[in-house]
């Protein structure tokens, strides 16, 4: 495969099959150097014509090595050193860590997969030398959620983290270091390395969720004991440093767990257990109050740059950077896996079929991060339409896509808060401009309210302490005399909602579209989340807890905080100033969203010949329309699990009672 002079994408073909047949099917493909969608809808193309090719395993045989094409100059993959000189300087000091760390520093890598802006590196680099370390975590590759029992991290994510390990190896290849790659359980691993490398000092970035903060304590707590027996060095010092947010931890007033100051370089037991009744005030439980607090000021640290060089790693380690026991990126599951009676696994870290369809096509690595930020901010300076764009369901540019990078750690928001503040300097500055970093202090909001409420987040009465309201059906039921589709849903069970909930099979088109979208790119946009949230709570009366289960098996930009954050939000146990549930009815949301019906024929081909105005209700579709639409209700396309009340229909006083809250957008709450 290669490109010629004149731009055109020549595939070589497979000598097992018949010539004329893949003359056909691969031919020329046009690459105009001009237009980078075209390129990549090339690209698209040409992967899935390889993947007819090799099959479903086409990630386990072949790595498509596309370094020898010719990047296209506006996407060339920015250099972090030259590309964003002027934004990465060097911050004040943090906090009051040691100009050195004697001996040898571990950085275990965690959600925080880059060079740039990372103070984990930062200050493990300060050591004499420095082994870096990821490993993939089997809690979560062989996990299953707590409620729906579904697999804790799905094909999507596992193959765009894949891709950031393999990035960030090849980064600290290009710096003289090496990644040490592991599949298991960090708690064996790591103490493990201590000992065989004589680690002194053990690095890594503070998380805030339960579970990640019982292995942080938990970590601690074991090389407490190994230091105890003798097995690690008696000076063993663990480091958790704040990484992940666009405000530091320290830069707010108030009492949260997990402040570190004023001896961040402590003990982690000490240092994670922060007294939440200090004289601090305590978080507060609206956004308003916590974004009005931060907008006096902006106290946004600035961001760190990578040096050229790193410290090297120990000498004991020096042998293994050429031998397989520097760890293989997993494309399949460890032999153990089958020890542990999983089905098979192997699925899991390869890429499912990429479909042309996707709004973009997400590839792993601080490389594609800076690469996307540098596009969709400089390029096509999309930031400056962004507040009127970000509502949107299609194509590349309504949103910034930059959550499954932050999510991952490939891209700092600090990094993003200094290019904002610099294309606001040199371009333009307006609302949309203010707009991502008000949606990136929802982050950050989400985030510190997941350190100050801990395990709260995840259960059912979430946020609010109370109980939901149990299994109510939602605003939108009209209550009719039955009808053959009211007594589909009474007949369906909970397990068979939730079904078809997942699968985009509730016979409600938008609905369907964007459950689609997620199962099959593993992304969808925060209107179409909003909406398919509120449905599963509201009209499906579900527990809200599947649904943000099934959100963390599916998202690529799967992310504790946020997610879970809002489900509880829309499930009216988070915090939410409003009283009650918020309720976005599906169809108003479809008219107001997808007009022509362009998202839900993307996704929901069969209806593709339904009349735009119809679509959204095929309940109403006598046997003729039907006929007229090509489909059969039941066959090709499901009867809806549930009947809507029409959007904006006055309620009945018995209904109201019980109907959340329809969502009327306030500009300055909205998220
Ligand atoms: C039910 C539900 C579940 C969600 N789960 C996740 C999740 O697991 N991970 C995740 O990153 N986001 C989640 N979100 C928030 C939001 O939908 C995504 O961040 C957004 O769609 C990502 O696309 P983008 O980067 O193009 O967003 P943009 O609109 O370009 O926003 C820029 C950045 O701001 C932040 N942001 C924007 N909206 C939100 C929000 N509502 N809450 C928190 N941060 C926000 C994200 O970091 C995002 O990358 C969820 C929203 C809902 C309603």
């Amino acid at each position: 495969m290669f490109v010629s002079n004149a731009g055109w994408i020549h595939f070589h073909r497979p000598r097992s099959r018949p010539a004329a047949a893949l003359y056909r099917q691969n031919g020329r493909l046009p690459w105009n150097r001009r237009r980078p969608r075209a390129r990549r809808q090339n690209l698209e193309t040409m992967r899935a014509v390889l993947e007819d090719w090799f099959g479903w395993d086409l990630d386990a045989r072949v790595e498509l090595d596309l370094s020898h094409i010719t990047p296209h100059p506006e996407r060339e993959a920015p250099n972090t050193a030259t590309c964003y000189a002027d934004s990465l300087v060097f911050p004040k000091e943090s906090t009051n860590w040691p100009e050195r760390l004697p001996g040898t520093a571990l950085l275990w890598f965690r959600n925080d997969l880059r060079l740039h802006d990372n103070e984990a590196l930062r200050l493990a680099n300060r050591a004499e030398s420095l082994l870096c370390v990821y490993v993939f975590d089997e809690r979560y590759f062989f996990g299953r959620s707590r409620r729906g029992g579904f697999p804790r991290i799905g094909g999507h994510r596992a193959y765009f983290l894949r891709e950031c390990v393999a990035a960030l190896r090849q980064a600290l290849r290009s710096r003289g270091q090496e990644l040490l790659v592991e599949v298991g359980s960090p708690l064996e691993l790591i103490p493990q390395l201590v000992q065989k490398f004589h680690v002194q000092h053990v690095v890594f970035s503070k998380e805030v969720t339960e579970e990640e903060v019982a292995t942080e304590n938990a970590l601690v707590r074991t090389l407490e004991q190994a230091a105890t027996q003798g097995k690690v060095s008696a000076a063993i010092q663990c480091h958790a440093v704040w990484n992940s947010t666009l405000i530091h931890i320290e830069d707010i007033d108030y009492a949260l767990p997990g402040k570190v100051s004023p001896a961040p370089s402590t003990r982690l037991a000490r240092a994670s257990n922060g007294d939440p009744s200090s004289a601090l005030p305590p978080f507060p439980n609206t956004f308003t109050t916590f974004r009005r607090q931060v907008e006096k000021t902006w106290p946004v640290r600035k961001t760190w740059k990578c040096p050229e060089t790193l410290q090297s790693l120990p000498a004991e380690a020096l042998s293994f950077r050429t031998v397989a026991w520097a760890g293989a990126l997993p494309i399949e599951y460890p032999a153990e896996a089958t020890r542990v009676g999983v089905e098979p696994p192997k699925l899991l870290l390869m890429r499912p079929f990429p479909d042309p369809r996707a709004c973009y096509d997400f590839h792993g690595g601080e490389v594609m991060a800076l690469s996307r930020l540098q596009e969709w901010m400089w390029q096509s300076r999309s930031l400056t339409t962004y507040k009127e764009t970000r509502n949107g369901l299609e194509g590349p540019d309504y949103s910034s896509k930059f959550s499954c990078f932050l999510a991952h750690g490939c891209l700092s928001p600090r990094l993003i808060y200094a290019q904002v503040r610099n294309f606001e300097a040199r371009l333009q500055s307006n609302e949309s401009t203010y707009w991502l970093l008000f949606e990136l202090l929802w982050r950050d909001f989400f985030r510190f309210t997941a350190a100050y409420h801990g395990n709260a987040l995840f259960q059912r009465a979430g946020l609010r302490h109370t109980r939901p309201r149990e299994g109510a059906l939602g605003g939108g039921h009209e209550r009719r005399p039955r009808s053959a589709v009211t007594r589909r849903r009474e007949e369906l069970t909970s397990d068979a909602l939730l079904e078809a909930w997942c699968q985009g099979q509730t016979g409600l088109p938008f609905i369907d579209a964007a459950m689609r979208e997620l199962l099959l790119t593993g992304f969808m946009s925060n209107r179409a989340r909003q909406v398919v949230a509120s449905f599963l709570v509201n009209d499906l009366g579900l527990d809200w807890q599947l649904g943000a289960e099934w959100f963390e098996t599916q998202l690529i930009d799967y992310d504790p905080c946020s997610n879970w954050g809002n489900w509880c939000y829309v499930a009216g146990v988070g915090n939410d100033p409003r009283s009650g549930l918020r309720y976005f009815h599906p169809l108003k949301q479809a008219h107001e969203y997808d007009p022509n019906a362009t998202f839900t024929k993307r996704w929901c081909p069969e209806l593709f010949w339904a009349d735009s105005a119809l679509i959204q209700t095929p309940w109403k579709w006598g046997p003729k329309m039907q006929k007229a639409f090509r489909v059969t209700l039941g066959e090709q396309y499901p009867h809806p699990v549930v009947t809507l009340r029409e959007p904006g229909r006055p309620r009945t006083a018995s209904t109201k009672a019980q109907t959340p809250t329809a969502v009327k957008e306030q500009p300055n709450e909205s998220i």
